[in-house]
């Protein structure tokens, strides 16, 4: 289940190359995110104005939506330099110590996957992010004592798929707090047709609302399967992007009519045939499809949540009835 074509998550050094060969690099380039976009903008424009750094800025929402785009454009917009890590790649407070003390005047530091910092490093960043200071403690024993170091004012963005295991006095730190959203069928259609010309293929708009339906309101997979299906026109229909050629295209990936790829319906069918439709306990899903609890919550369900073939209850996960009609199977009388 890991290798699944349509996981939001990142994967090769290849596809890395491949995302930022196609970054837009402004807000105008910036596709979808309407309010995410207003907000930042004046943010922006305000800090440039007062010639300050930009307030700190938390980014939530699942993987694959532009929260690492955003920074980048945040930086370019104020004219600062970035620094990008992630809070597992911080493994030692004078790693952060060592970040921190080399940011220029105003520069943003960009740290993804912000819940996963470990709390002694968690600690230094309080002082850093509201005082623009480091404390360090020298010696050990009764003779330690504390010391104060300036830090260049600088802009934090944190990125994070769980807003919800931020601990309260990172979150408070965060001036701004904004949340992205899984992308409308029309802004992933804008998605596909630059990415198409940005990659000089020629895909036809109904082709490109095709795959649009199947992206999981995620710009990564729209991108991803664009450069699939675009392997297959090219050596079986003369490079063109075609509605048949779309459709064939995401039949041979397996991915049906909605979107829904063989491993989501396996999910959906665990909890049909061995839990009798559910409720069931994620664990014990997880368990039944030989799967971590955790890839589940963050890559599986949010998007079968969010098109209501699942619901979350306190008794645990549910199918709805959509999801045994998508699956042509009769629900069991209860
Ligand atoms: N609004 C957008 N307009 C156009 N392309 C976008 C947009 N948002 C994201 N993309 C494209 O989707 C890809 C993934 O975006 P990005 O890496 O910023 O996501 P992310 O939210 O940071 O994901 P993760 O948290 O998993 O790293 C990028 O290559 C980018 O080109």
């Amino acid at each position: 289940m890991n290798d699944r074509f349509i996981s939001p998550a990142l994967k090769s050094f290849e596809e890395l190359e491949f995302e930022r060969d196609l970054r837009p690099l402004s807000f105008n380039e910036y596709i979808g995110q309407k309010q995410v976009k207003e907000n930042l903008q004046i943010f922006v424009r305000a800090a440039l104005m007062r010639q300050e750094a930009l307030d700190h800025v938390l980014l939530y929402g699942p993987p694959g939506l532009g929260k690492t785009t955003l920074a980048y454009i945040i930086a370019r917009e104020l004219g600062v330099n970035i620094k990008i890590t992630s809070g597992p790649a911080i493994e030692r407070p004078g790693d952060l110590a060592a970040i921190l003390t080399n940011l220029g005047e105003r520069d943003l530091l960009f740290i993804d996957e912000i819940h996963r910092l470990h709390p002694s490093i968690e600690e230094i960043l309080y002082p850093a992010m509201e005082d623009f200071a480091l404390d360090i403690m020298i010696g050990k024993g009764p003779s330690a004592r504390s010391m104060r170091i300036n830090l260049s004012p600088f802009t934090l963005v944190g990125a994070t798929t769980k807003a919800g295991q931020l601990t309260s006095p990172l979150r408070d730190r965060f001036g701004v707090n904004l949340r992205l959203e899984f992308y409308d069928k029309e802004d992933l259609v804008n998605i596909l047709m630059r990415t198409a010309k940005i990659l000089n293929v020629n895909i036809e708009t109904q082709a490109a609302e095709r795959i649009a339906v199947c992206s999981r309101g995620t710009p990564r997979i729209a991108n991803r399967l664009l450069k699939r299906i675009r392997d297959y026109a090219q050596v079986k229909a003369d490079g063109v992007i075609t509605s048949a050629v779309a459709e064939e295209g995401l039949r041979l990936l397996d991915i049906d009519l909605h979107g829904l790829d063989q491993n989501d319906r396996r999910l959906l069918l665990t909890i049909i045939d061995k839990f009798n439709g559910g409720p069931a306990g994620i664990d014990s899903i997880a368990a039944a499809l030989n799967e971590e609890t955790s890839t589940i919550e963050d890559i599986y369900e949010p998007y079968l949540i969010q098109q209501g073939y699942i619901f979350r209850t306190s008794r645990g996960r549910m199918v709805s009835d959509m999801a045994y009609e998508h699956l042509g199977r009769a629900k069991p009388q209860k």
